[in-house]
């Protein structure tokens, strides 16, 4: 049975792998941060000399929405620099020959032709309210690729998420995501019968969020179909909604039936970021959950598990 190192398993991104049905396959070892922190380097080298894993899905990161990105720039950088440098480093060192490092959206140019391809990265300056995650990101993801070219029996690869949803996000506002943040806001709004929620800023940015089940999915076939994975790929749903339309569409999941009343004064980051699927779609993978069942589902999981 192959030996799975998993980073980041008590994290949204992490737990919906471990719980995929495909988990149950493989030797699955998930350290938390508190076993290994990724930050050690020298815990990091002993540990994977020691597990010797047959390949390492590195699913951990300092991870949050925009306001969390605006208001910790420092840590964002500094903690996803030295995560990723550790890890993939480890795994050279261990001698490990597979690896999935994920990447995100947010390393692509702020301004750039939408559906965006992978060969984007780098054309052009950040989105300023991520800048620092997405530098360490890139930073992850070129040192994959260079390892991968200079020593071709390495083969670390990095797929690179729209933004994502589900089961296990962060709903506490102060560190979310818009569609957590939606769900939170919307659910409180109803229990306490509020005339109107805030949309930050006009609600005309677009977004891709995709369900985190359906990632998980895409990494387990990624693991299974390892040899003939693109070396960069984009995980995406292949379309967006405004910032409007998901505020509408969650309404009608939650059954809030007040106004929306746009905050002007709230960071609104890039005005599109959606990803180009072509090369997921070739290489046979495409997104099954749609924004409004992934919605129901996380609702059902807030309900569930956050609200009571
Ligand atoms: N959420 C999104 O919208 C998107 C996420 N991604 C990427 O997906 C990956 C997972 O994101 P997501 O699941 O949302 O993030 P979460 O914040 O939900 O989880 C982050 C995970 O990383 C772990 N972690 C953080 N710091 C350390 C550390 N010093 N040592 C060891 N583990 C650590 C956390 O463990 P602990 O709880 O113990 O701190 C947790 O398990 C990240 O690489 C992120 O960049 C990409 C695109 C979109
Ligand atoms: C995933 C990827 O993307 C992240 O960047 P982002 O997409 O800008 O993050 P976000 O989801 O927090 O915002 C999306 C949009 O939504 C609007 N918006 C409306 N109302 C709320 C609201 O109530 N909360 C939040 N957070 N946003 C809101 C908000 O103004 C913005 O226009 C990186 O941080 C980084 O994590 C990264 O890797």
């Amino acid at each position: 049975m192959k030996r799975v190192l998993l980073t980041g398993g008590t994290g949204m991104v992490g737990r919906n792998v471990a719980e995929h049905a495909a988990a149950a396959d493989y030797e699955l070892i998930a350290p938390d941060s508190r076993e290994l922190d990724l930050r050690n380097q020298s815990a990091v080298d002993s540990y994977l000399l020691k597990l010797q894993p047959d390949i390492v899905i590195h699913a951990a990161g300092r991870v949050g929405g925009i306001q969390a990105n605006i208001r910790e720039p420092v840590v964002f950088l500094l903690d996803n620099l030295d995560m990723g440098r550790n890890i993939v480093g480890a795994a050279r060192n261990a001698g490990v020959k597979r690896l999935i490092n994920l990447g995100s959206s947010c390393m692509y140019p702020r301004e750039t032709h939408n559906p965006i391809p992978e060969d984007a990265v780098l054309t052009g300056a950040l989105e300023p309210t991520n800048e620092g995650y997405a530098l360490a990101k890139i930073a992850t993801a070129r040192l994959c690729d260079y390892i991968s070219k200079e020593s071709p029996e390495y083969q670390y690869k990095t797929l690179l998420p729209c933004n994502l949803f589900g089961r296990h996000d962060k709903f506490d506002p102060r560190h979310s995501h818009m569609v957590p943040a939606i769900i939170h806001k919307l659910h409180q709004a109803k229990l306490s019968d509020a005339p109107q929620v805030d949309i930050w800023g006009d609600g005309t940015a677009r977004r891709e969020f995709m369900y985190s089940g359906d990632l998980a999915d895409c990494i387990w076939q990624a693991v299974d179909r390892f040899d003939n994975l693109p070396s960069m790929m984009n995980v995406g749903l292949g379309h967006d909604l405004t910032v409007n339309e998901y505020y509408r569409a969650a309404a009608d999941v939650i059954g809030y039936q007040g106004e929306f009343v746009h905050d002007l004064t709230k960071p609104v980051g890039m005005r599109q970021k959606m990803v180009d699927v072509s090369r997921a779609s070739a290489w046979g993978w495409q997104a099954k959950t749609s924004i409004v069942e992934g919605l129901r589902l996380t609702y059902q999981y807030y309900i569930q598990e956050i609200s009571k």
